[in-house]
């Protein structure tokens, strides 16, 4: 792998659901890229190809046509085995609802992608990260006795572990309060620029946007725009730019 690689590089990405009248175009062909140490959101309407987009570059879903590179691999070509094995060891997710484990400490949660890669630990990264993200003194708990916003930050540590090419996360922040949220974005911010961790994020809230280096607006499964080193007015302004038809349902307007 060369240095100057991007993290991610999707060509072409194409994806139908259904088929006759009722096929709907997830994805009509995008291409993105995203180097090292960068943060990208993804924004649009309701039903524009978001989580389509995440699921497929993650290998999680197949695509009609296209590929995605994951630094130098093509994850497309790649076999079941070969790609699990892909998604173990270089993709870090992080969702919506935690996912944490509830029989396991938050300590065992932090670890256990390694003890699924079979990875040693890397000490210094694990001190890094439990450093980073303030929860050293939560190593113990299990996650019932852990705030939204705690739950949330072991799970970012998750997944980092493995030091991974990039992390996909699905509206980390949909399910905390605007203090917590902000707090989370911050700590992901400071992933990317502190710790060089490439994150790819799914969000539908212009402020959280704000914080990636460049985000990426989806309308009927294509890219509408790019915006770099976006602010929040920037965001709105071009999801507003989107024509009434691309909408999409009420709550996600907001
Ligand atoms: N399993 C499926 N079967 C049929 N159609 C699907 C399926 N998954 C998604 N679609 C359709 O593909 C299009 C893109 O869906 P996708 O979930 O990627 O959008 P999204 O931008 O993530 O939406 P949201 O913001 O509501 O989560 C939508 O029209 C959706 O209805």
């Amino acid at each position: 792998m060369q240095p100057s690689e991007a993290a991610v590089r999707a060509v072409n990405l194409r994806k139908m659901y259904g088929s006759g009248e009722a096929a709907v175009t997830a994805l009509g062909g995008v291409d993105l890229e995203v180097a090292h140490g960068s943060f990208l959101a993804v924004m649009g309407p309701s039903g524009s190809g978001k989580s389509t987009l995440m699921q497929t570059m993650a290998g999680l879903d197949s695509l009609d046509a296209g590929e995605v590179w994951i630094e130098g691999t093509n994850i497309t070509r790649l076999r079941d085995r070969q790609l699990t094995r892909m998604r173990r060891d270089r993709i870090g997710f992080i969702f919506q609802s935690f996912n944490l484990i509830p029989t396991l400490t938050a300590e065992q949660n932090i670890l256990l992608p390694l003890k699924i890669a079979r990875q040693k630990q890397d000490k210094d990264w694990v001190s890094l990260v439990v450093k980073e993200l303030g929860i050293g003194e939560r190593l113990n708990h299990r996650p019932h006795e852990l705030s939204g916003g705690q739950q949330q930050r072991v799970a970012i540590a998750r997944a980092v572990m493995t030091q991974p090419a990039v992390v996909f996360a699905d509206e980390p922040t949909g399910n905390l309060d605007s203090g917590s949220g902000t707090r989370i974005l911050h700590l992901l911010r400071d992933m990317v620029s502190g710790l060089g961790q490439t994150v790819i994020m799914v969000t539908h809230d212009p402020k959280a946007a704000s914080y990636a280096d460049e985000v990426l607006i989806l309308a009927d499964g294509k890219t509408r725009e790019t915006i770099q080193e976006p602010t929040q007015r920037a965001v709105l302004e071009a999801l507003s730019r989107l024509e009434p038809d691309d909408s999409g349902d009420e709550e996600h307007t907001s």
